[in-house]
């Protein structure tokens, strides 16, 4: 049997990290949400029962975890130093703040949605059809019942971006804000589409870093430049071409490929027949497979 030491302190929703042994040699065995109601069906599921701590355990200790804090500080936010988030602490500039803590943690939304919140990141030259197949992929999941919101490069830089340019710093300080805004959406429980051209691998490895492991799910657009030259929806590669516009990615400015990512979605020269839906539909089996359209 296992006992619930301590859990009346803890928040409805928390989610608590079953150990088997010594603190010092424990072996984790899996979580359980700490509903009432499921908290017997979760325990089942990893092959232990409840009975309120009244009965003796084999199964000692039950550890609580924090599921918004541990992924904060996977985050690895700067200036947080461990577990010190219940202290005054300094991030970046903001001097004196504390992590304020909320009872409907982000287990419960996603329970509410039916789904687990993540960034699916597409990455990719200008034309390559980042935009064409975030919008293709948030219909496909929408049809499904999931809650998507896409956060394009372009349509944030009409807004909360608008001060930044294209040089190497502001890109970097674009990909940081919508880092750390998919971030929040997935903490929100959505699924979250960033489609931008996010040309270096460094900017991406930091966005990566902001989520829980497997929770940034990179999609690389391998599209040749020709083809995307081809395409040239905007009249963007002309200009470029002519000098009118300068730094523009895959002209005179850099564009550094995934080495490593999730997906790669290809199209070539010898085969341009790929559509956008049928890229949509395997990102949706990548979702399906690790488990994201489930709570
Ligand atoms: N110099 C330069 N280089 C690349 N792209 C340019 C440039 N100037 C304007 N545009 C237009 O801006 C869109 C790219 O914005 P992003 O926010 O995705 O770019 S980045 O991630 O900050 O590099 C890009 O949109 P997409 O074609 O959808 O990629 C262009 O329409
Ligand atoms: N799979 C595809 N096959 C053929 N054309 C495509 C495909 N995906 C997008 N396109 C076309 O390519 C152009 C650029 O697509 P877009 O999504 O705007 O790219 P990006 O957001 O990367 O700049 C558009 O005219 C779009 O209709």
């Amino acid at each position: 049997m296992a006992s619930l030491q301590g859990a009346s302190s803890l928040f409805h929703g928390s989610l608590v990290e079953v150990v088997f042994g010594s603190p010092a040699l424990a072996l984790k065995i899996g979580f359980v949400s700490l509903f009432p109601s499921r908290l017997d069906a979760g325990c089942a599921s990893l092959g232990l029962s409840v009975d309120n701590g009244e009965r003796s355990s084999s199964l000692a200790p039950i550890r609580a975890v924090n599921e918004t804090r541990t992924a904060y500080i996977n985050g690895k936010a700067d200036g947080v130093q461990g577990e010190n988030l219940d202290q005054i602490s300094t991030v970046g500039n903001s001097t004196n703040i504390k992590w304020h803590q909320c009872s409907v943690g982000k287990l419960e939304r996603q329970e509410l949605l039916q789904q687990k919140g993540c960034v699916i990141w597409i990455t990719g030259l200008s034309g390559s059809g980042k935009s064409t197949v975030a919008c293709a992929l948030s219909r496909a999941l929408h049809a499904r019942g999931k809650l998507t919101y896409v956060l394009d490069g372009d349509n944030v830089r009409h807004g909360l971006n608008c001060d930044l340019s294209f040089k190497a710093e502001d890109r970097a300080e674009n990909i940081r804000r919508i880092g750390e805004v998919a971030k929040l959406f997935s903490d929100a429980g959505v699924i979250c589409i960033a489609s931008l051209i996010s040309p270096y691998r460094k900017d991406r490895a930091d966005c990566r870093a902001l989520l829980p492991e497997g929770d940034f799910i990179e999609v690389f657009m391998d599209v040749p430049l020709k083809i995307c030259e081809g395409r040239d929806p905007k009249g963007l590669y002309k200009l470029a071409r002519s000098g009118k516009i300068k730094g523009f990615t895959g002209v005179d400015d850099p564009y550094e490929p995934p080495l490593k990512c999730e997906m790669v979605l290809k199209q070539t020269e010898d085969d341009c027949t790929t559509t956008p839906y049928d890229m949509a539909e395997q990102v949706v089996s990548y979702l399906e497979e690790k488990g994201y359209l489930h709570a």
